[in-house]
């Protein structure tokens, strides 16, 4: 694929942008089912951490299943598709300097690998919003899982397509356990400590 492309060296590189920011840049990435509380908790840490003036974006369906993505369906290979677009465009903000906050149901274990695999294990950050099914479908706050449940949509993860469990996240919460300031406070703990310069 790869054909005649060189790699040009440019002056301001990742360190340089990070020192600006006095802060590494770090992808934090929230995947669970829908309903599960990724959009409402990764809005309130990035609040928070916008608070602390750290330099963040959030990425989510809305700005990427409209935008870049917005030929994409939710069959395997295309949400594979959305996920590895969203990996490389998280990979450029992370070379911007950014804390990238990404919050996308992303079901298959093997796609989040990969992005993982794209940032750099150590950029990369894990979060498994763990909501039991039942109470996201109790939630349900667009409607779309009684949609499924009536098979007006045939692909619904959790009713009708898999979510794969991440086997080795690294934070995990449940929404019907913890609150939401609670979940911040854990959350923006672990990755103050992570995106410290050093
Ligand atoms: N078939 C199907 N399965 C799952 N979700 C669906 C589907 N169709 C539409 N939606 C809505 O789209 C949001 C998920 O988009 P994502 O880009 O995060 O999905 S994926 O990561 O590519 O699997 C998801 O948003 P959230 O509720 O915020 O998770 C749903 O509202
Ligand atoms: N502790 C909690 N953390 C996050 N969301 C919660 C919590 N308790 C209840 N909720 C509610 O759950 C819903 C989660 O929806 P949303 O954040 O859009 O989920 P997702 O982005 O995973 O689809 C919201 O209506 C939110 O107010």
């Amino acid at each position: 694929m790869e054909k005649n492309i060189f790699t040009h060296q440019f002056n301001v590189d990742r360190d340089k942008r990070s020192s600006l920011k006095n802060h590494a840049p770090l992808l934090i990435w929230f995947t669970g089912l829908s309903g599960s509380g990724k959009s409402t908790v990764a809005n309130a840490v990035e609040q928070t951490l916008f608070n602390k003036g750290i330099h963040t974006y959030l990425l989510d369906g809305d700005n990427v299943r409209k935008g870049i993505c917005s030929n994409l369906s939710f069959s395997t290979e295309d949400r594979s598709e959305n996920i590895r677009r969203i990996g490389e465009v998280a990979n450029l903000m992370l070379d911007a300097g950014l804390v990238v906050l990404a919050s996308f149901v992303s079901p298959y274990r093997e796609d989040r690998e990969n992005v993982k695999a794209i940032v750099g294990n150590t950029n990369f950050v894990e979060v498994f919003v763990n909501t039991p099914i039942e109470e996201c479908e109790r939630r349900d706050v667009k409607g779309l899982y009684k949609m499924a449940r009536k098979g007006e949509i045939t692909n619904f993860t959790g009713v009708n397509a898999p979510y794969e469990l991440p086997l080795s996240a690294d934070i995990e919460i449940d929404t019907t356990q913890l609150d939401l300031e609670t979940i911040v406070v854990l959350i923006v703990k672990n990755i103050l400590g992570k995106i410290e310069r050093k």
